[in-house]
């Protein structure tokens, strides 16, 4: 799914997949709503309400252990998106996020933030709707998880937003959080008056959600804009405002009227899941909050630079810093360049490493050749050129221009180390820059001191270390830097030369291939 890895990384569902066949053997109202492919494969026709419904409560019950009963003509919550919204709330509280107490306007009938905001981090609710049916189910789903002391389900009035009885209450809360209608009419409902191309493929899965759910006067911009209003009075008692925002161009128009309003304290999320992007929209008036970066943000632009999230599957190394470290190291031994380590701890560490040739591209190429080709081309190479044939003891093959054509390699076809570009029929004497060579085996040490060349043969050199660090003497010079984060380890190529990119690409795109994920 296109959008999971910009999910809030300490989402249930970032990296557990629900086994469908696990679910079917264990839940039987599942099953009967799954079906079974031609190679026995479990799957699901999101397509179909009921299916999504019953999945829904079967993940709150697997993976939760929620008994949640979901009507079937009303919203069925989708649980990442629903939990990228708690965690995100959770950072804007950092360190003291547990035991929060918090306003769910809009419940529904899943009362589906409050019984996972309770269950997660024992956090309490005021959960409002206007809706009777929700009512009634939002009640049941709270005593079903025995949630009766932790939440408190109160019917409003349409119209209401945050219910001002708050106000005259004694009771404080940490935050607002709300889901709100989010289409103006039936019109824009059907996304006749939206943007949504008409050509655009209909949405994954239905939505069953009831006119009251999803439809309010002037549509979600206009009940949020109501939720600003209602924060000016009820500021000495809600600490941070937040609403989930289902249609970017909101986005913006809601910061224009928090700007508007002179509420300069406010901050937006991305909640990312599958196909389907959402927004969160926070503000508040206590200058102690510093809202959190948006993890889609940081990411987009940690993909600007040369950076890689190592899976967690790599089936390489182990997942930390000593062993991924140590393993990046043995690499850039194998690929024979020089490399300083820097300074190494339990959540970071740097190597700097400076290559002379390109011994890193083409890998699997090179492996190919290696194995099949190589040896045979190199002898009817030798046969084709009779005065060199006899004397073949080993062969270094190098890439001209970062790719080998199939004829031309540069070998050591005299067996004295020195070597020579081989092509079909002739020996060609190119100028040709060390730059564009690049090696896959370790290349041979000139044995002799004959002084190279600068015919062909003086391009390929040694990797004595004779050679001095200034930047025209190397190919490339960058620093890889290990750094633990949320559980995860990046992976990050700085270009110290400054004009390398592309280069210190082919660098990460070595390591990602090593370090690919296994399924
Ligand atoms: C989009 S649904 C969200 C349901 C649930 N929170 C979720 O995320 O799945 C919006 C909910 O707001 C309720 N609602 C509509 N107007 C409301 C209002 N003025 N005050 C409180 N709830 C309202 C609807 O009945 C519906 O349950």
């Amino acid at each position: 799914m296109a959008l999971n890895r910009f999910m809030h990384p300490r989402n249930h569902y970032r990296n557990n997949k629900p086994d469908f066949s696990q679910l079917a053997l264990k839940y039987p109202e599942f099953a009967d709503h799954s079906t079974q492919d031609l190679n026995g494969k479990v799957c699901l026709d999101f397509k179909k309400a009921n299916s999504v419904r019953i999945l829904t409560q079967t993940l709150l019950k697997e993976d939760f252990d929620l008994n949640v009963e979901l009507p079937d003509d009303r919203l069925t919550p989708t649980l990442s998106s629903r939990l990228n919204y708690i965690h995100w709330i959770e950072d804007i509280f950092g360190d003291s996020y547990k035991e929060l107490r918090g306003i769910d306007i809009g419940t529904g009938a899943s009362c589906i933030y409050p019984i996972l905001g309770c269950k997660i981090n024992n956090w309490s609710f005021l959960a409002t709707d206007v809706n009777e049916k929700n009512l009634e189910y939002a009640n049941k789903n709270v005593k079903g998880n025995n949630m009766q002391t932790k939440i408190q389900v109160v019917k409003v009035e349409e119209g209401t937003c945050i219910p001002q009885f708050v106000l005259s209450s004694d009771q404080s809360y940490d935050f607002v959080m709300c889901n709100p209608p989010f289409f103006a009419d039936h019109m824009e409902a059907q996304a006749i008056t939206t943007t949504r191309k008409v050509d655009r493929p209909d949405p994954p899965s239905m939505s069953t959600a009831e006119d009251c759910e999803s439809i309010v006067p002037g549509g979600e911009a206009q009940f949020i804009k109501q939720m600003i209003q209602d924060s000016f009075q009820l500021k000495e008692k809600i600490r941070v405002f937040t609403s989930m925002v289902g249609k970017k161009i909101n986005v913006s128009v809601i910061k224009e009227e928090l700007k508007r309003r002179q509420i300069s304290n406010f901050s937006t999320t991305e909640f990312c899941q599958g196909k389907t992007m959402r927004w969160g929209i926070a503000w508040t008036f206590d200058t102690t909050i510093k809202f959190p970066k948006s993890y889609f943000e940081k990411k987009k632009k940690a993909n600007s630079k040369l950076i890689y999230e190592i899976p967690l599957d790599n089936g390489m190394v182990i997942y930390d810093i000593q062993n991924m470290t140590a393993y990046i190291i043995s690499q850039l031994q194998e690929l024979k360049v020089e490399y300083k380590e820097g300074k190494r701890t339990n959540i970071n560490s740097c190597v700097t490493m400076t290559a002379r040739e390109n011994s890193w591209s083409n890998q699997r190429r090179k492996r190919r050749l290696e194995k099949h080709g190589l040896n045979k081309d190199i002898e009817e190479k030798k046969n084709k050129t009779p005065e060199k044939s006899s004397s073949v003891n080993s062969v270094t093959v190098h890439e001209i221009n970062g790719s080998l054509s199939d004829n031309k390699a540069i070998a050591d076809i005299d067996g004295d180390n020195k070597m020579k570009i081989v092509e079909e029929t002739v020996m060609e004497n190119k100028n040709i820059n060390s730059a564009n060579i690049s090696s896959y085996e370790v290349p041979v040490e000139l044995k002799t001191n004959k002084t190279p060349s600068t015919s062909t043969e003086s391009v390929v050199k040694t990797k004595s270390g004779s050679m001095d660090d200034t930047k025209k003497n190397h190919l490339v010079k960058c620093r890889i830097i290990l750094k633990k984060m949320d559980d995860r380890i990046t992976l990050e190529i700085v270009d110290l030369d400054g004009d390398k990119r592309e280069l210190c690409n082919q660098i990460l795109q070595y390591f990602k291939n090593k370090l690919k994920s296994q399924t």
